[in-house]
């Protein structure tokens, strides 16, 4: 079944320049783990506030759980959980008092939805006498989650819930997704890191208020549309300024250790590539792309 459907769904702040959503259209199946991947002022915001009923588009339908957007807008926001990407919380409550705020303004209580948050609940239980304020960046967004979560939502909005965490816990946080999703909670989760996309079961890659594409991660990733390669040597910025004015080169980006490359021919081999540059030291590898290597292309296309 199709938990949430987005038909055509256009939204615009300002009448001039680019709408901050243009005729969006996706759908998102129950119990998946759906992803959202874009850079800052993509559009993700905008679209989670759309869908959890706190903003109006300009036109176009969406639905969760069989429910419109606008119609149905108070029976939706029984059934959903929002964490907005801005700490939500009320800093100077505990987490405790933040958990049983949440809890009655759902008519419910911790106790009552214990199992489905226990796992995360556990994490912050022995600080939940501190103020929410007062928690480390990793414990706010598990209380947030838990805050969201509080009322048994079937589901899960999560904007950006990863963005200015620590690597540990944002590994941790996808664990906790994992068990989420085992308890039959569909989930759409907002990000604007690349690497988490290869965590979720489909993603859509969103830029400019447009979905560039929208699949399984795998099949995003075999859709690249040329070989790559990543090249390096020992002066990365001379070597990324001669890609550049290559002709044999059609796309050189700078990745970390390496550059990634895509040649305007595919017939050339990497030794003609080498000799071409001229830069002793250099060394090119085969490579299969990253998300972010196909966003960037994508967003070339465009
Ligand atoms: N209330 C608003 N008034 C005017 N412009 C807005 C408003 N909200 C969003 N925008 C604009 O709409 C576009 C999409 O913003 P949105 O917040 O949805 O992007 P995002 O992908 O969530 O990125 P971010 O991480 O920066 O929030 C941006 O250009 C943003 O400046």
């Amino acid at each position: 079944m199709k938990h949430v459907i987005i038909d055509h769904v256009s939204k615009a702040f300002v009448k001039e320049g680019t709408p901050a959503l243009n005729e969006i259209s996706f759908e998102v199946e129950e119990g998946e783990l759906f992803g959202l991947i874009g850079p800052d002022g993509a559009g993700k915001t905008t679209l989670f506030r759309i869908l959890t009923t706190l903003l109006l588009a300009d036109s176009g339908n969406a639905s969760v759980n069989g429910l419109d957007v606008v119609r149905d807008y108070k029976e939706i926001r029984k059934q959903v959980g929002y964490m907005p990407g801005r700490f939500s919380l009320y800093q100077d409550l505990s987490v405790e008092e933040n958990l049983n705020f949440f809890a009655t303004i759902f008519n419910t209580t911790l106790e009552q939805n214990y199992d489905l948050i226990k796992d995360i609940y556990v994490q912050i239980e022995p600080f939940k006498n501190r103020r929410a304020g007062k928690l480390s960046g990793g414990m706010k967004q598990k209380l947030a989650l838990c805050c969201a979560l509080i009322h048994k939502p079937t589901v899960l909005f999560l904007d950006e819930p990863t963005t200015g965490v620590d690597a540990v816990s944002r590994k941790e946080f996808w664990e906790m997704l994992k068990g989420l999703k085992q308890q039959g909670i569909t989930i759409l989760v907002s990000t604007p890191y690349m690497d988490e996309a290869s965590l979720c079961e489909k993603i859509a890659l969103i830029q400019n208020g447009e979905i560039l594409s929208i699949d399984t991660p795998e099949k995003i990733v075999d859709q690249y549309p040329k070989p790559l390669y990543a090249i390096k040597s020992p002066d990365m910025s001379r070597l990324l300024k001669s890609l550049r004015n290559s002709q044999i080169i059609q796309s050189a980006n700078a990745f970390g250790e390496y550059h990634h490359i895509t040649l305007s021919d595919d017939g050339i081999d990497s030794e003609k590539v080498l000799a071409s540059l001229n830069m002793e030291g250099s060394e090119m590898k085969t490579i299969k792309p990253t998300i972010e290597d196909c966003f960037i292309n994508l967003m070339r296309d465009e």
